[in-house]
């Protein structure tokens, strides 16, 4: 009996050290194709200074083991076990050490009532977290973990072939069609997953089986080579093609658009052909173990060989163009909104007041706010948040959320509150730029995942509002010092993420003609 208690509260342990571990220290693998991306980069530039922000992120991520990105996404478990093993041990040990976690701040409270909106704050629900289970033939457990972020899941995307994909034309059913679709694949994704990312495809199977076998590709190393042939030239085609899109990190321009290119391929059903893609941010959060099926512990890490990746003086070539750098504090003037341009970079020192999806939908159909937002800053961010000893707030993550799902809103609200600078990432619509115009408002994009960078920079929280939405839907009232942002959309009718778009669109144009 007291030999089974010790091997669950072992088995308990060795999870919550592997939830810990995967949301907090960056495998080496992926942390070496961000290297890469940032060497190649010029320094000085957008992206370069992205990218050294990202780089910093993940070392005082792993410093202070907190999450490197805010949003620790949907816990999926994939367990083989030897046969014989209890698996219905393993399913309560990941729910204990999933609660545990939680309430430590190392995973956000994620998991959402769809119909109703609650927040189960310990990441407990119908569905959540994902465990998959199988069988296998040797003697220890195995056992790996992806946190995959909601942002990034959004870009994910499922062609059926045969299909009419914009700038590429006509996509068959065959091994060019399949090129088209992973090419498209990245250049719908923007930089609103968060780029440089990595991709998983699965080509065949059914709608559900499809995306199941792009999600495994993602369970693969970086540098693996594709055992299938045509599968491996496909994926050195695509990381040196779609390099040439010129989204860059954050959708900022620049070199390096995919860090990663893993695709897998099962049998179809005659009348489908689906291809399905998994897109993964630069935050590519996945490690593994192997457990002693017997006593619980960990005898090996996976995903953890090689050399260890640093990240210091590694900027790439010199470049002359200089940023200009303006402070701002809230409450902030029509005139000095007008005086920003696209490629400035902000500074924002006082206060700011986070709002996502709800905060959005409320303000939309109320004609008051908690607090008065004239000349204010709304930050679109939902932070990991503890309370500390004496019970007050502590903001443990704080990066930005995909600002493009608050497009039907933004324009509005800002006008009827005064808002006159909205934070996030990714950037926003024809509708928010046309408001930013007419207002007098600007667009900030920060760097997306740099949930440490930015927590660093909030120095109090004075208050919250809403928090019966859930923690990362609340409204925090936040006290911050020089938190750094890009203008990236003017009051003048100016945006980066159109032009980026745009100019995108016409290199995948280029890439039409047949290959394979
Ligand atoms: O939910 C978040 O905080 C961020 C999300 O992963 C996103 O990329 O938009
Ligand atoms: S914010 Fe960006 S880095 Fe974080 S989970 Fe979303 S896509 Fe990934």
């Amino acid at each position: 009996m007291q030999q089974v208690e010790q091997k669950v509260s072992q088995l308990q342990e060795s999870i919550y050290e592997l939830i810990v571990e995967t949301s907090t220290n960056l495998p080496k693998d992926v942390r070496k194709a961000v290297k890469q991306a940032k060497l190649n980069e010029t320094a000085g530039t957008r992206s370069a200074m992205a990218l050294e922000t990202i780089t910093n992120n993940i070392t005082m991520a792993e410093t202070d083991v907190s999450p490197i990105c805010q949003d620790t996404g949907m816990p999926t478990f994939k367990v083989k076990t030897p046969v014989g093993v209890n698996q219905l041990e393993i399913k309560d040990a990941i729910h204990h050490a999933i609660v545990r976690a939680t309430k430590d701040g190392k995973l956000r409270s994620n998991s959402v009532d769809s119909l109703f909106g609650k927040n189960s704050g310990n990441n407990l629900g119908p569905g959540t977290p994902v465990i998959k289970f199988e069988q296998h033939e040797n003697d220890y457990i195995d056992i790996r973990l992806i946190l995959k972020g909601g942002g990034c899941e959004n870009k994910n995307i499922q062609y059926s072939l045969p299909c009419e994909l914009e700038g590429l034309g006509k996509a068959g059913r065959d091994l060019d069609g399949i090129r088209k679709c992973i090419l498209h694949s990245v250049y719908q994704a923007q930089g609103q997953g968060c780029s440089a990312g990595f991709i998983g495809v699965g080509i065949g199977g059914d709608r559900t089986s499809g995306y199941e076998l792009a999600k495994d590709q993602l369970f693969r190393l970086v540098d693996d080579v594709n055992p299938i042939e045509e599968l491996r030239l496909m994926e050195d085609y695509i990381m040196e093609n779609a390099n040439k899109l010129g989204v860059g990190t954050m959708g900022f321009g620049g070199e390096t658009t995919l860090l990663g290119c893993k695709i897998g391929v099962m049998n179809r059903l005659p009348a489908s052909f689906f291809v399905s893609v998994a897109y993964n941010c630069w935050a590519y959060r996945r490690l593994g173990m192997k457990l002693n099926a017997a006593t619980g512990e960990i005898t090996s890490w996976l995903y953890k060989d090689g050399e260890d990746i640093s990240f210091t003086k590694d900027a790439g070539q010199e470049t002359t163009e200089k940023t200009r750098e303006v402070k701002l504090v809230a409450p902030i003037t029509e005139e000095q909104i007008r005086e920003l341009r696209v490629g400035d970079v902000v500074s924002i020192s006082g206060m700011m007041y986070t709002g996502r999806d709800a905060i959005h939908h409320h303000l939309s159909s109320h004609d008051d706010a908690p607090v008065d937002l004239n000349g204010q800053v709304i930050y679109h961010c939902g932070p990991v948040v503890v309370k500390d000893k004496d019970g007050k707030y502590e903001i443990k993550a704080a990066g930005p959320t995909t600002s493009i799902r608050e497009e039907p809103y933004q324009g509005d609200i800002m006008k009827k509150f005064g808002i006159r600078a909205v934070i996030g990432k990714g950037g926003m619509g024809a509708k928010t730029l046309k408001a930013l115009e007419e207002h007098g408002g600007v667009y900030l994009n920060a760097i997306g995942g740099a949930a440490q960078y930015y927590a660093r920079c909030i120095k109090e929280v004075k208050g919250v509002d809403f928090l019966d939405f859930g923690i990362p839907e609340a409204m925090w009232h936040l006290q911050v010092e020089d938190f750094k942002a890009v203008v990236t959309m003017d009051s003048h009718g100016n945006s980066l993420h159109r032009e980026v778009d745009q100019d995108s669109l016409q290199k995948l144009a280029t890439m039409a003609e047949r290959v394979f």
